[in-house]
């Protein structure tokens, strides 16, 4: 098939590829519309609580913006969701029947929540073709993916979170080669290459351009609904034009929560954020 016509094929609105499906782990349960439970959870670093009894519920296809001023527990709180801290209190559920507590680093992204750091990073000295390719593979060699012939079911794949990127015309370009706005993207697109149900997205917009803001916008916009997208962003003109639903984080639980003008009216939130 040509790459114009599996192009337009994408364009097939009502089409719907198996890949196009976000990976669903057969004991993920979300009949009760939401994706993520954390409840009252706390988490101590010799003494210095970071997280305190924090309470967040994600629906699912959601797209949750958290802010909060410096040092508010908005990554430790990723680390959580991702494995990667334990906390020394409370509960995190992924839908109604996945314990996220009793479950690894590895387990937790094989059950569908990927994580992107604020710093991208790519393999450079490969095209961005090939930066795809070997994030689908996961834990494979990178020769062993190299050389592997692909399937024309993982080609397409591929060619559509080329498509959703927006880097379709770069495939070919070394990573390296790439604007810091368009490196971002490709990451992004490196985490949708193992189609997962949870996106967690830490500043992606830092020292991006206007322009790259706009499409980066798009693109989380786009991919909440078939996914469901928790956003740590500091910039608050980004999350204003984002006009999703905000939960602002303070010394380790939810300061509050509502629309972007809701919180911003917050009188707690201007004196200990927004007001600075
Ligand atoms: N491994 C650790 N050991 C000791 N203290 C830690 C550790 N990780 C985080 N902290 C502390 O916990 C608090 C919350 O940190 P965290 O990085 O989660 O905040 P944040 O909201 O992500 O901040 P920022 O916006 O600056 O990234 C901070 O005071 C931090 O110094």
């Amino acid at each position: 098939m040509s790459l114009s016509s599996t192009m337009r094929e994408f364009q097939q609105r009502d089409r719907v590829f198996d890949f196009m499906v976000p990976k669903t782990s057969p004991m993920l349960d979300v009949g009760k519309g939401f994706l993520l439970y954390l409840e009252d959870i706390s988490v101590s670093f010799d003494g210095f609580k970071a997280i305190n009894g924090l309470n967040l519920y994600i629906k699912e296809g959601e797209l949750r913006c958290i802010i909060g001023p410096n040092g508010a527990g908005k990554t430790t709180m990723m680390d959580i969701i991702t494995g990667k801290t334990s906390p020394d209190h409370g509960s995190a559920w992924f839908g109604q029947r996945i314990n996220l507590l009793e479950m690894s680093e590895p387990e937790i992204a094989q059950a569908g929540i990927g994580r992107k750091f604020q710093k991208p990073t790519v393999f450079e000295q490969q095209t961005v073709f090939s930066n795809l390719e070997l994030a689908m593979a996961g834990d494979k060699s990178v020769l062993a993916t190299l050389f592997a012939k692909l399937t024309p079911s993982q080609i397409d794949h591929i060619d559509h979170v080329l498509a959703q990127i927006g880097l379709s015309e770069q495939r070919w370009l070394a990573a390296g080669a790439l604007s810091h706005g368009q490196k971002q993207w490709l990451e992004i697109g490196m985490l949708l290459m193992q189609s997962p149900k949870l996106l967690l997205v830490d500043e992606p917009v830092a020292g991006m351009t206007h322009q790259e803001m706009d499409r980066t916008g798009q693109l989380l916009t786009d991919l909440a609904g078939p996914h469901t997208v928790i956003l740590v962003e500091h910039d608050m003109d980004f999350v204003r034009s984002l006009a999703q639903k905000v939960t602002v984080l303070h010394q380790g639980s939810v300061l509050a929560e509502g629309s972007m003008n809701d919180v911003q009216n917050d009188p707690k939130v201007v004196e200990v954020y927004l007001g600075e």
